[in-house]
């Protein structure tokens, strides 16, 4: 058997309800023993799962049911309370909208450190730029603040750099439905590529045509549990029996 790309054991967050999580020097030393407080609930619990590389995933469930957490978990940006993820690749993570890019910088500079931060060298950077550029379509942006850009230039400039990543995981959030329908488009004809060259993909979306236009396999996350882990067409019939929702 091939050996897991992401290996997810028993993984397990917790969050406070009435503030910003902190993790304190005490909770540190408490240990996986500890329980939650009053005010803290579990995003959810005992989630285990392999991925195989070059696997396409779904992430299904209802808002709030800890798919955008998942994906932060697999990409580092935020730790387990219990568990573990183990990730043998490198991550090009799409995920919330301003994610990585830094508000005050152009966005040429934004090109140049996202894509230095994970791994392209300069040289490498400067071959590809106009390319990142021309397929974001904002030219005429590239000396602009990155926090003047419209919500839809922030999502196609950090697709279209996320996207000429080397990286073997590619996830992707809802950050795509901020972009108008023709660009959309084009992101997923550009997905569809990655895709044939063997990436993995994680992919988070409400839209069950683009579930299973990409995916193969679905997770669906319900009520801090993994419910279903199966073909994506099952997990789907699943979420939309529990749920009612017609079958398109
Ligand atoms: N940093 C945080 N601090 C406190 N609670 C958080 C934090 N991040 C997520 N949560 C909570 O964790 C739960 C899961 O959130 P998450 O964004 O992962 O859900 P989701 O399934 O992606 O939802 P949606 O479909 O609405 O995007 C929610 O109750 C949310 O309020």
């Amino acid at each position: 058997m091939t050996e897991p790309i992401i290996s997810v054991t028993d993984l397990g967050i917790h969050f406070r309800r009435n503030k910003a999580r902190r993790r304190s020097f005490k909770d540190l030393f408490a240990g996986s023993a500890r329980r939650s407080r009053p005010g803290e609930f579990w995003a959810f619990r005992n989630l285990s799962f392999d991925v195989a590389p070059g696997e396409a995933i779904g992430v299904v469930g209802r808002n709030g049911q800890g798919k955008s957490t998942l994906l932060k978990l697999v990409a580092g940006v935020i730790l387990p309370d219990e568990g573990r993820v183990r990730v043998n690749a490198g991550v090009a993570p799409l995920i919330e909208i301003t994610g990585g890019f830094v508000s005050d910088l152009s966005v040429r500079d934004n090109v140049y450190l996202t894509a230095g931060l994970h791994g392209m060298t300069k040289a490498e950077v400067a071959a590809r730029f106009d390319e990142i550029i021309a397929f974001a379509e904002i030219e005429d942006f590239v000396d602009t603040p990155y926090k003047h850009l419209s919500s839809g230039m922030k999502v196609r400039i950090a697709f279209s750099v996320i996207a000429q990543l080397d990286e073997p995981v590619i996830l992707v959030d809802e950050v795509l439905a901020v972009g108008d329908k023709a660009f959309r488009e084009k992101c997923y004809g550009r997905i569809d590529e990655l895709l044939s060259a063997g990436r993995t993909l994680f992919f988070v979306s409400h839209n069950e045509r683009d579930l299973r236009r990409f995916c193969s396999r679905g997770i669906y996350l319900d009520k801090g549990k993994l419910v279903l882990d199966g073909p994506i067409a099952d997990v789907l019939d699943r979420y939309n029996a529990d749920y009612n929702n017609p079958t398109p």
